[in-house]
């Protein structure tokens, strides 16, 4: 069972359903139709993920947490629900107000609301704005922003601080701007990486700086 609170897996059955008719109502649309309408579907991490990071969050006890994508909230109700088992903060961040709306009151339906911030806003500004370090970041906003998010992000992410991106194998779409990012992360000589074929393809990175002491 992914969660043993029944609010919390009323929930995330609610968003399972909402998943399953969209991804029939995707199947038909017509050719070239997704992209003006994508603000309409979840476009969730998916359960395997979302199980995986859940269990990664409640293991690793992280203190704070960066969800950047809110989208609808599915991927933050795994992550919330992780950090209420720690005791840690999480702030999710998306640009479009309604889907944070919607998330929002999913999760004072599923009593996760006081474990998630949300900050409503350019990923970018709110990275820029925030002075602390992030101990957890899920990446999973549009592709063509994982490079500038990760300029961002990088320079704040704690030490053993675990970075997962996700859609790093599928759709093939984002192939592009996925290598464009696996290159950066590579790039950095104190991250140690590794792609994960679980949902669409994971890559988690964490972060050992030469001279930690456990090294
Ligand atoms: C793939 S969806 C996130 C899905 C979500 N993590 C889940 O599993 O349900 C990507 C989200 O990134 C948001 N987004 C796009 N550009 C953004 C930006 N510049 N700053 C913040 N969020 C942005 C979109 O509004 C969209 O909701």
């Amino acid at each position: 069972m992914l969660f043993s609170d029944p609010d919390v897996l009323a929930i995330f059955t609610e968003y399972d359903q909402r998943h399953q008719s969209e991804r029939e109502r995707m199947q038909q649309l017509p050719p070239g139709a997704f992209g003006e309408l994508r603000d309409e579907f979840l476009l969730p991490i998916g359960a395997r993920v979302g199980g995986y990071l859940r269990s990664l969050v409640i293991a690793q006890q992280p203190a704070r947490i960066l969800e950047l994508g809110t989208s609808y909230g599915y991927s933050t109700l795994f992550l919330a629900d992780a950090a209420r088992e720690n005791g840690s903060k999480l702030v999710s961040v998306d640009v479009d107000a309604a889907k944070q709306d919607y998330a929002r009151n999913m999760m004072q339906r599923a009593g996760l609301a006081d474990h998630v911030e949300f900050r409503c806003g350019d990923a970018l500004d709110i990275i820029a704005q925030d002075q602390g370090k992030w101990d957890f970041v899920l990446l999973d906003i549009w592709k063509n922003l994982y490079l500038p998010c990760f300029d961002a992000v990088y320079p704040k992410l704690a030490e053993e601080g675990i970075l997962v991106s996700d859609n790093m194998i599928a759709p093939a779409s984002a192939r592009e701007a996925v290598r464009a990012y696996r290159g950066a992360v590579r790039g950095k000589p104190d991250l140690q990486t590794m792609l994960l074929p679980i949902g669409s393809g994971i890559e988690m990175s964490i972060r050992w700086t030469e001279g930690n002491p456990k090294l």
